[in-house]
């Protein structure tokens, strides 16, 4: 097998109670690159050969045992360029054989993180001690693959196959004390004292007053085999429902149960060889391309390589209290940070305040939050009328209505009530900032914090910054995403931004499909099966036809050329159908708000048709679910590379999880831009030159994308990259 680079190694010391230590060293979180395996490999050899060894500990540096198998290996591993020389060489040979399978007893000391082969390698250690915070668990379905070290067989093993499976298919970690409770983890400890109780414990072992368990060859918590049989049934019927469009949570349930009827060695054989597979998979290079672009959104050229230290924001005043307010206030709490909230009168005060209790409430009742937590929550909370308060704050968060002037008026005030230091942050998603600042001299300081509703919720946050914007500014906003646990990018300053530019050429797209003939409800299916949430009319009664109109505005009045101008909305709203708020969009809505369709829907289209002068196209009404999606996200691609081309994005990649994270584009596809280059940007360059001719220039290719096409180059790749290509 060949080597992804120096990447990690193991070091082992020997003590006099004859405990060889073997430590994981691979910063940041000892992930098991193929270096770290074989030091692994070496280390353990060493120390079963050595005869002043009666036992081994296997812990991580620095409070975190393992991260799992090294990801950025995989590309070498998909591509060919490392290859593993006999398969099942880690997973049966070193793993299986070497280690579970010594003659010498082996303890893993868990601390921080055991995640995928991290935790692998724990369960095939004879006895495993924790610390109560440390995450435990197999996530590597979020990855498109199955555990590859022997996860499948050994979990259900140690838990039970019910726990097991949900470990699995919902990638869930299970803290310290809940996998002692589930019998993962065979005693808890306090941190200081892990390793010297492991120590012992593996002394124990040897010693026999502890019992010597091999993980793979335990049965006492699987159930017998027709109980088996059930769950697994009752398992592949949710998957297929919960994740319709991906096979690799259905080939982990084939390996377990492998591992069940034909015995645990027949169930690692299988799970090598199907890991090996899914690893070729799209489905596993677009989850990988995700995992690699969320975290990289932090790394903005010219502001986050400057070494400037996030400076510590203590108390954050949000102005406004109506839906995204009181949504961005609980944001902030739920992260222990205090936030003031201003209203213009005690009724919205109240009214904001109230929401916010109900945020939290509503984490109660499902059971994510204690009695006690939401009161404490709660206290760092304080409403106010005036500017008092705003002395000693750190960050305002603008959430008011979308008025040019009120909002101009706003910042001249906070210019002149808060501190010099205070980072003034606007969440508008359509004003200027340039313009919401003119009646200030503070502009280094304004930023765009924009979220999404529920804001508390939604996971994306766009970090708006203008050309005056200070770098300073734009890290302490990403540190400060960070602390609510939010996904940042940073974008630069244009009407829409990243994610709402994207989001209008779906909607355009698919009531320009409908106003020539293609099925609302259609269409909303072949996008849902595609893998979207929901389909974009749907999506417009949710957020509510006002909002739909007052953002097209935006979009119709700044990029005319490109709007497809439908007065299908504007009808519907002046028969008060405003969407699923009054119970009537392009759905119906019963009591329970469940949508159906609605048949009434045609007077409106044809009125909408006959005003825009369009003609029903016979090709449209009986398009396939293929040529929906692409007619739906060409021009949404299409978008993307403006956004792209204007440097409002810095990377394609951050295009990729804003269209995930903002828009809910499926992962497993690797967000917009990845998938467009499955496509491969000459095929969508023609389709839209094909339909510009038939239905206008709202779908013409972009520069940027028929100049890519036209070089057969993709669309995500850095410009350099294109021309060195060439
Ligand atoms: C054969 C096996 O069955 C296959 C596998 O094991 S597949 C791997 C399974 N493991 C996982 O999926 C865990 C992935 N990692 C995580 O969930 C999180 O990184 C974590 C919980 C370990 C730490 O989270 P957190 O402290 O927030 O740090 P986070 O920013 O995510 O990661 C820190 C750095 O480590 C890197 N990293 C994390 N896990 C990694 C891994 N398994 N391989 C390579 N790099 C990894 C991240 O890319 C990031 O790099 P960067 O600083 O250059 O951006």
């Amino acid at each position: 097998m060949g080597s992804s680079g120096n990447k990690g190694r193991t070091v082992m010391e020997v003590g006099a109670d004859g405990v060889a230590l073997i430590t994981i060293i691979n910063p940041p979180v000892n992930s098991l690159s193929f270096d770290v395996l074989f030091s692994l490999k070496d280390s353990f050899d060493q120390a079963i050969q050595r005869d002043d060894v009666k036992a081994i500990v296997i812990t991580g540096a620095n409070g975190k045992f393992s991260g799992g198998f090294d990801i950025s290996a995989f590309d070498g591993l998909q591509g060919g360029q490392v290859k593993e020389s006999t398969p099942g060489y880690i997973s049966i040979d070193i793993i299986t054989n070497t280690m579970e399978g010594a003659r010498k007893p082996l303890v893993a000391a868990i601390d921080g993180v055991a995640l995928g082969g991290g935790l692998e390698v724990a369960m095939a250690c004879h006895a495993r001690i924790s610390t109560s915070t440390t995450q435990l668990g197999l996530p590597e379905l979020q990855l498109g693959l199955i555990p590859g070290f022997g996860g499948t067989q050994r979990l259900p093993r140690l838990v039970g196959l019910s726990k097991a499976l949900e470990m699995m298919l919902m990638s869930k970690p299970v803290k310290g004390e809940d996998a002692h409770g589930l019998g993962l983890v065979d005693a808890i400890v306090p941190k200081d004292e892990l390793v010297s109780v492991a120590r012992r414990w593996a002394l124990d072992v040897a010693e026999r007053r502890r019992p010597w368990f091999a993980t793979l060859l335990r049965t006492d918590k699987i159930e017998p085999l027709a109980e088996a049989r059930e769950i697994l049934k009752f398992a592949r019927v949710q998957t297929r429902k919960q994740a319709p469009n991906l096979m690799h949570p259905l080939v982990c349930i084939d390996v377990i149960e492998e591992g069940i009827v034909s015995g645990p060695h027949a169930g690692l054989v299988k799970e090598v060889n199907e890991f090996q597979k899914l690893l070729h998979s799209d489905t596993c290079k677009s989850l990988v391309h995700i995992f690699f672009s969320q975290r990289g959104t932090t790394k903005v050229p010219g502001v986050t390589n400057l070494g400037l230290v996030p400076r510590k924001i203590n108390k954050v005043a949000v102005l406004g209290g109506g839906l995204m307010g009181s949504g961005i206030a609980t944001a902030l709490i739920l992260s222990n940070i205090p936030v003031i909230l201003k209203e213009v009168n005690e009724k919205f005060l109240q009214a904001g305040i109230d929401r916010v209790k109900a945020n939290l409430q509503s984490r109660v009742k499902k059971g994510k939050m204690s009695q006690e937590k939401f009161e404490k929550t709660l206290s760092l909370l304080q409403g106010t009328l005036t500017y008092d308060s705003f002395r000693d704050i750190d960050m305002v968060i603008e959430a008011v209505i979308e008025n040019i002037s009120l909002k101009q008026q706003i910042f001249a005030d906070l210019e002149k009530y808060c501190p010099p230091h205070c980072i003034l942050a606007s969440n508008t998603s359509t004003i200027d900032l340039n313009l919401i600042g003119e009646k200030t001299r503070s502009h280094d300081r304004i930023i765009g914090a924009h979220f999404f509703s529920p804001a508390h919720i939604m996971p994306l946050l766009e970090i708006v910054r203008t050309q005056k914007t200070s770098p300073q500014v734009i890290v302490d906003l990403l540190d400060v995403g960070k602390r609510i646990r939010k996904t940042p990018v940073v974008v630069g300053n244009c009407t829409g931004f990243a994610v709402n530019r994207m989001f209008f050429p779906y909607s355009q797209a698919a009531i320009l499909l409908v106003e020539r003939g293609t099925d609302v409800y259609q269409i909303d299916r072949a996008i849902t099966k595609f893998g979207m949430p929901m389909g974009p009319f749907r999506m417009i009664d949710l957020v509510g036809f006002g909002v739909a109109v007052a953002t097209g505005g935006q979009f119709v009045l700044n990029f005319p050329e490109r709007s497809h101008k439908s007065m299908l909305i504007p009808i519907m709203q002046e028969d008060n159908r405003l969407g699923e708020a009054t119970r009537k969009g392009f759905y119906a809505y019963d009591n329970k708000r469940k949508a159906s369709p609605d048949p009434e829907l045609r007077k409106y289209i044809e009125k909408a048709r006959e005003i825009s002068g369009v003609q029903v196209d016979p090709k449209l009404t009986k398009l396939s679910d293929k040529d929906i999606v692409e007619m739906v996200f060409f021009p949404v691609v299409n978008e993307a590379c403006r956004v792209l081309a204007e440097g409002i994005a810095v990377k394609a990649a951050d295009l990729d999880i804003a269209s995930v994270m903002g828009m809910g584009f499926p992962p497993y596809r690797g967000g917009i831009l990845f998938w467009a280059d499955s496509l491969g940007s000459k095929y969508i360059c023609s389709r839209l030159e094909e339909w510009t001719k038939l239905y206008g220039d709202f779908f013409k290719p972009s520069a940027y994308l028929a100049a890519r096409a036209a070089k057969g180059a993709s669309l995500s790749a850095p410009v350099e990259q294109v021309k060195s290509r060439l």
